[in-house]
């Protein structure tokens, strides 16, 4: 964490340095560009002040050598006047960039200029030298800004006051000087291939430029701070601006010239200026990155010492911990193992005890010393050793098992098998913890008894139970339904009938004198044609019908699904059959059938009437026959 602190740091030095670097160098390369500038500025300013003073001397000798009685040319004759035209012509010609030269009064009209053919009167009473040299008596010279001559061309006028008594003296003398002379002036400077040199007069306008724009002498720039500059005191201005003409990022500088209301505006372009600085840009970024990764470099090696010397560390502390805890557990395992209830022992892969703990004594009567190197078939009972075999050689087992006591008898003990695993993961030998269990089994051997003597009570219970419930329902010596019973599953079958819509038949049939057969042949004999009888009956019924002992020798049979037609059926089928049976002893008996489909409205009351009444008339016409009541 320190030596990552220590990298931040050092990369935010590193940066900081490449910064500071930077702005030092940004800040040299200004200073010294500003500098150059600012002197070629001067340079300019003071050609462009030595060229109106050129201008001046010539105004100067005109304004000394013109005579002032000559100056109204009412008063001079014409030839007069042209020998002056000419004078000043001349005079105009000893300056190449001169184009007019003219004499005014002090009303400021034009008396002479040097040229014949512009000799018409001419008021420049509102030109900014005439407004200039009447506001300010004081001055001898003044220079305007720039304006579109009468010539058609961009001029500067110069004027000189004529010595006189009067405020404007005798008048004055104007020179109109041509603009190009400027940038005729500006080309002869080498500005290099981006640099700016600008004139401009005090009404913002351009006077001249290099290099050269096309339609920009005469343009107007409109900047407050050039403005600004103008009004204000200073006379050189630098700082960093985007050029209305061109639109090129620049260094500039702005100097007024002296005495002129002109400036001189000398730009470079910022990509000629902060070259330098912008190489030394990527040379101090490369310098910085190689810094930064050699010092990533020199933290990763030191991060993996110092990984290293911690993982070192840590092992060895580990390593300790871990030996203290297997001291600490060594000595609870000995303690708990000395103190247990259970027995705990090791044996080999072979099943030779290698240790037993102490308690064994105490369980088994035997010496754990005695214990050591017997195979455990030697002390296990012979029935339990296959569970021994097998559990060897699980990974973790448990088994129950019987174990000889030194004094004679068996006891019953549980252990818990755990395969022991050496350093290769190999198996090296067998843990085992015991634990007896005889009280547990003796308790399990009681336990199971008292179960099975309940469970064999349970059943007589069951089957007493089963045959108080045939008693309940069955009649006891023909096997038949009971009425009880017949009675109840009546009312149910009833019940389904009319929900499902399904027809259901009763069929009550009654032995034919069978108060004769007792007579003649004894109870026991009837009891046998009742038993025979209904043995008979019950062959020939479907699963869904039930046959009931109605009561002495009279039976009902109810059929499901059945309708009358069907029932008439089977009443004549078991008539027939019935007839035809020989009972032993009694011989042949036959009985009287009466048959009773049920009716929507029948409660069981009234259906089972309509049967008793059909059969009461198949007794009635003979017996031995069937009758239908639907
Ligand atoms: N053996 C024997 N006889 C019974 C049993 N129950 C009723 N009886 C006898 O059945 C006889 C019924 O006689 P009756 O009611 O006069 O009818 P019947 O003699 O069969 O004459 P009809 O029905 O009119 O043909 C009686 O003698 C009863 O004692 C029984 O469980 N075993």
């Amino acid at each position: 964490m320190r030596s990552l602190l220590l990298f931040l740091a050092f990369c935010l030095l590193v940066v900081m340095m490449a910064v500071w670097e930077l702005k030092r160098l940004h800040e040299n390369a200004y200073a010294r560009t500003a500098l150059r500038l600012q002197n070629d500025a001067l340079l300019v300013s003071e050609w462009v002040k030595g060229a109106f003073q050129t201008s001046d001397y010539l105004l100067r000798d005109v304004v000394t050598n013109f005579p002032q009685s000559e100056l109204d040319p009412e008063r001079v004759s014409a030839e007069q006047r042209a020998r002056w035209v000419n004078w000043l012509d001349a005079k105009r010609q000893t300056l190449p960039h001169a184009h007019s030269l003219g004499l005014f009064s002090p009303a400021c009209i034009r008396r002479y200029t040097h040229d014949a053919r512009f000799q018409s009167y001419f008021d420049a009473s509102e030109r900014d030298y005439c407004v200039k040299l009447r506001q300010y008596p004081a001055i001898e010279s003044v220079v305007s800004p720039m304006v579109m001559s009468n010539f058609g061309r961009y001029a500067v006028a110069q004027a000189r006051r004529i010595p006189g008594p009067g405020p404007m003296g005798n008048g004055f003398a104007v020179i109109g000087l041509d603009t190009t002379m400027f940038s005729a002036l500006l080309d002869r400077i080498d500005t290099g291939p981006h640099g700016v040199i600008t004139l401009i007069d005090s009404q913002l306008q351009v006077v001249a430029r290099k290099p050269a724009l096309a339609g920009v002498v005469g343009k107007s720039i409109d900047s407050p701070m050039i403005r600004a500059f103008i009004e204000g005191n200073v006379d050189v201005s630098v700082g960093r601006r985007v050029s209305q003409l061109d639109g090129q990022p620049q260094l500039g500088v702005l100097r007024k010239v002296e005495g002129l209301p002109l400036i001189v505006y000398q730009g470079e372009h910022d990509r000629v200026w902060l070259r330098d600085w912008y190489a030394r840009i990527w040379k101090i970024g490369l310098a910085a990155l190689l810094l930064l990764g050699i010092a990533a470099l020199l933290l990763r090696g030191h991060w993996a010492q110092l990984d290293l010397a911690t993982r070192l560390e840590q092992d060895i502390a580990q390593r300790q911990r871990l030996e203290d805890e297997l001291k600490i557990s060594e000595k609870k395992f000995r303690t708990f193992v000395e103190q247990a209830n259970d027995i705990i022992y090791t044996l080999d892969l072979q099943g030779c005890f290698q240790y037993v703990s102490p308690n064994w004594r105490d369980q088994l009567g035997t010496d754990p010393a005695a214990v050591i190197g017997q195979h455990y078939t030697r002390f296990v009972h012979p029935d339990d050793w296959p569970a021994w075999h097998s559990s060897l050689r699980e990974k973790t087992s448990s088994l129950e098992y019987r174990i000889r006591h030194a004094e004679g008898g068996w006891c019953w003990h549980t252990s818990s098998l755990t395969l022991l695993l050496d350093e290769q993961q190999c198996p090296s030998g067998i843990l085992g913890v015991t634990r007896d269990i005889s009280r547990r089994k003796a308790n399990e051997l009681a336990l199971r008894q008292a179960r099975d003597a309940a469970e064999a009570a349970n059943r007589e219970l069951q089957i007493a139970n089963a045959q108080l419930s045939n008693l309940a329902t069955t009649d006891t010596l023909t096997g038949a339904w009971n009425r009880r019973y017949f009675e109840q599953e009546l009312q149910r079958e009833l019940t389904q009938s009319r929900r499902y819509g399904e027809p259901l038949s009763l069929l009550m049939f009654d032995i034919d004198h069978f108060k004769d057969v007792n007579d003649r042949y004894g109870h026991p004999a009837g009891d046998a044609v009742l038993v025979g009888l209904t043995r008979l009956v019950q062959c020939n019924l479907r699963a869904a019908d039930t046959l009931a002992r109605w009561g002495g020798e009279e039976f009902v049979v109810m059929m499901p699904h059945c309708d009358a037609d069907e029932a008439v059926r089977l009443a004549e089928k078991l008539r027939v059959l019935l007839a035809e049976q020989p009972f032993e002893t009694v011989g042949q008996v036959t009985a009287s059938f009466g048959v009773a489909q049920c009716r929507p409205d029948d409660s069981p009351q009234s259906w089972i009437k309509r049967a008793d009444l059909a059969l009461y008339q198949a007794k009635a016409d003979g017996r031995n026959a069937v009758r239908l009541i639907a």
